[in-house]
């Protein structure tokens, strides 16, 4: 099993019951990119990071995720792949230092957490419980854990919903200094600003079928609209808005 992307999906389809969450898509996604997967709610975009990262089972299709198969490989993936914690995945009851500490002990080759939570302006903010933290803090906190073990490729599912416009600038600057350092980013969104700022490419699903890709300028030329939130307007149409 190989793939020189850093992800690569071909003909993907998530069925539950005989509801089709995702139908028959392809990804090749490049190493180095930041890539969007946009849609309405229920479209289907948290099913397909499931199946890429093998917490879900595919109905049909391959996947490779740094070349190698995310249910077989898993034990080895998991060092090399960041995954954003949900929030309801934490204990609340844990302080910020003892949460990182707890992260850092699961990987072979981790990051100077204390460095980076200094770097993220939180460095105030260790002895403080979860709870104690702004949104925009938990989220960038999140974005800390993702990063802990040096990952290759990270997920991110909506990352920013939640916040306001200045904690989500400062998002988007984290994640731009996470890629230029070289570390793919797969991410999904609602906010067109966001991926007009940081999606080299993206791909749209309407009722779990892909309906456009390309770079932002490509979908937005191709559907003859002014900027992303309207093109993505169009696209997915107002039946379902
Ligand atoms: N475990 C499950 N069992 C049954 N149906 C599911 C399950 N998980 C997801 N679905 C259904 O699959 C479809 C796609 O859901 P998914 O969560 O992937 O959408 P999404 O694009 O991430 O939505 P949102 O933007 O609201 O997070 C939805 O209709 C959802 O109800």
């Amino acid at each position: 099993m190989n793939s020189t992307y850093a992800i690569e999906v071909n003909g993907l389809t998530k069925s539950f019951g005989d509801q089709t969450a995702v139908q028959d898509l392809h990804l090749q996604i490049e190493h180095g990119q930041i890539f969007g997967l946009l849609g309405h709610n229920g479209a289907g975009k948290s099913t397909t990071i499931d199946c890429i990262l093998g917490t879900q089972t595919a109905s049909a299709g391959t996947i490779h995720l740094l070349g190698a198969d995310p249910i077989k490989d898993r034990k080895h993936l998991f060092q090399k792949v960041g995954v954003q914690f949900q929030e309801n995945a934490f204990q609340l009851g844990l302080k910020v230092n003892e949460l990182c500490e707890i992260t850092h002990s699961l990987y072979k080759n981790p990051l100077d957490w204390k460095e980076k939570l200094a770097e993220f302006g939180l460095e105030s903010k260790a002895k403080k419980t979860i709870t104690d933290l702004s949104g925009g803090e938990r989220q960038k906190l999140c974005i800390l854990l993702a990063m802990m073990g040096n990952p290759e490729v990270i997920f991110l599912d909506e990352l920013t919903t939640g916040l306001d416009p200045v904690a989500r600038r400062d998002i988007w600057k984290t994640l731009k200094q996470l890629n230029a350092a070289g570390v793919t980013i797969f991410l999904t969104s609602h906010f067109m600003d966001e991926v007009e700022q940081l999606c080299d490419r993206i791909v749209i699903l309407k009722n779990g079928r892909p309906i456009t890709s390309g770079t932002v300028a490509e979908v937005i030329e191709a559907s003859d609209a002014k900027n992303m939130d309207e093109a993505f307007l169009k696209l997915i149409g107002e039946d379902i808005l």
